[in-house]
């Protein structure tokens, strides 16, 4: 997908909207880190209307993690208080939620599970560049190579919806 397609962009919604009843859809964006989920989420958001969740952000905003990983250099999350500030909002509709995890979401919140990839060797960059290195940088890329996203979505939102995309890098 051309994320600044807006025939691309539209169709992920207009597949939300058939699916169930809520005015507004909610969709779910997953993917490895550095696919892309918070660029193409927030061109969506702005095309359509609907509410931004980066929920990265939104864990670092709200204090809703468990302290600082060390190994790995980033918030350990807690699920439940996630789940608790999402609630109402998920309950309205007309969300994309952004995270590269799925599993721990309430499968009723969602319209539509749009997964991202991209080519290894560019999302090896993006994520050397971003600071990664290690443990956390192999993690990663392994995740990605075993398409981790993908069977954790196929595991955890197995009667929603949904859509696979390789995200086209632009050019520059
Ligand atoms: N389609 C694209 N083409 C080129 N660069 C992109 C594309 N999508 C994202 N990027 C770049 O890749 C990097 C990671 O994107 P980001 O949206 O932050 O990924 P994620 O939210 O999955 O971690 C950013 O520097 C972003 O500008």
């Amino acid at each position: 997908m051309d994320s600044r397609n807006p025939n691309s962009v539209f169709r992920v919604i207009e597949m939300a909207t058939e699916d169930r009843g809520r005015q507004k859809p909610n969709v779910l964006v997953t993917g490895t880190p550095g696919t892309g989920k918070t660029t193409t989420s927030s061109l969506v958001a702005e095309a359509t209307g609907l509410r931004h969740i980066e929920v990265g952000d939104l864990v670092r905003r709200k204090n809703l993690h468990n302290g600082w990983d060390e190994n790995f250099d980033c918030h350990v999350i807690n699920e439940d208080l996630v789940c608790d500030e999402l609630e109402d909002m998920m309950y309205e509709g007309g969300n994309i939620v952004d995270y590269h995890g799925c599993d721990f979401f309430p499968e009723r919140w969602f319209d539509r599970v749009v997964v991202l990839q991209t080519n290894n060797s560019i999302l090896h960059d993006r994520l050397t560049s971003r600071g990664y290195s290690g443990a956390k940088l192999t993690n990663n890329i392994e995740c990605e190579i075993s398409k981790c996203c993908w069977k954790r979505r196929e595991s955890a939102m197995r009667r929603t919806s949904w859509s696979h995309y390789r995200v086209t890098p632009w050019k520059i």
